[in-house]
């Protein structure tokens, strides 16, 4: 099995706080791996290690076999779109296109069919700022393909999108992922999720409850959402009883591998 990513032990402080602690992730090549947890579990903080935008505090790791140490060596191979992509209102999607491919000194003959793809070709032409949230999204994940990159990363793609946009994106992510590209999306849509990930991590409190395949968490009946809100109420039941019956730290949350 090859590996797109893998962490051991990554972790990272924003002053006393921890708020990813010691992740051990393994996203084999090829899936559709969906990162889940509550907010402020560390998903995107998480994200930007693995991109290079922000620096571990401790810990190892690789992406597309290189090691996180080095990002500039695996980056341009990864596409991501992380928060609301950044385009100039006044170009058109396409020429904002050709801009991060010269920008990113990428080929931009490919911009019409990337546009295609995302839906896109027939307001391809239409300034930016007339572009509604699914619309920009779209684009954002056209820029994220620009260097035909073998991993894609996607923060929260789906956010704000209504019940067609949200289906548009499942179908892009899909044939993202047909083409052969492993792709690892965050998102708080755990039916989305259920449907279009064949991998799963789940986190919570920066540190991994679940990693594995879907079928795995699921073998057992009941839906994705059934078994991550008993993870969360086992945490907290953890917790409480952990509070009440010892005077130590909070007992560990470390789960299936
Ligand atoms: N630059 C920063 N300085 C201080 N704290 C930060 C910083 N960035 C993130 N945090 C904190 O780290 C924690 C994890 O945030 P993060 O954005 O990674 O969570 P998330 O799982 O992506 O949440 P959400 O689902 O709400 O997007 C939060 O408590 C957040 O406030």
């Amino acid at each position: 099995m090859t590996t797109a990513i893998s962490t051991r032990g990554l972790t990272k402080r924003y002053g006393a706080r921890t708020v990813v602690d010691h992740l051990d992730l393994d996203v084999p090549a090829g899936v559709v791996a969906g990162f889940i947890g509550p907010n402020g579990a560390g998903k995107t903080t998480t994200l930007r290690m693995l991109l290079g935008l922000v620096r571990p505090d401790a810990g190892t790791g690789s992406v597309n076999g290189v090691p996180l140490t080095q990002p500039a060596r695996y980056l341009p191979r990864v596409g991501a779109l992380i928060e609301s992509p950044a385009f100039y209102p006044g170009l058109s999607g396409a020429r904002n296109l050709a801009v991060q491919a010269t920008l990113g000194g990428l080929d931009p003959a490919g911009i019409p069919a990337l546009l295609e793809r995302v839906g896109l070709a027939a307001r391809g032409a239409s300034p930016f700022q007339s572009y509604s949230l699914g619309m920009r999204q779209r684009l954002g994940i056209a820029s994220a393909l620009l260097g035909d990159p073998a991993l894609v990363v996607l923060d929260e793609p789906t956010n704000g999108l209504d019940p067609a946009g949200i289906r548009e994106m499942r179908g892009i992510l899909r044939s993202i992922n047909q083409e052969g590209r492993t792709v690892l999306v965050s998102s708080h849509l755990l039916a989305e999720v259920e449907q279009v990930c064949d991998w799963l991590i789940v986190i919570g409190e920066g540190r991994r409850l679940f990693q594995g395949p879907t079928r795995d968490l699921l073998a057992g009946g009941g839906d994705l959402e059934d078994h991550y809100l008993a993870m969360f109420t086992e945490t907290a039941s953890t917790k409480t009883t952990s509070t009440k019956t010892t005077s130590t730290k909070t007992t560990s949350t470390e789960g299936t591998s």
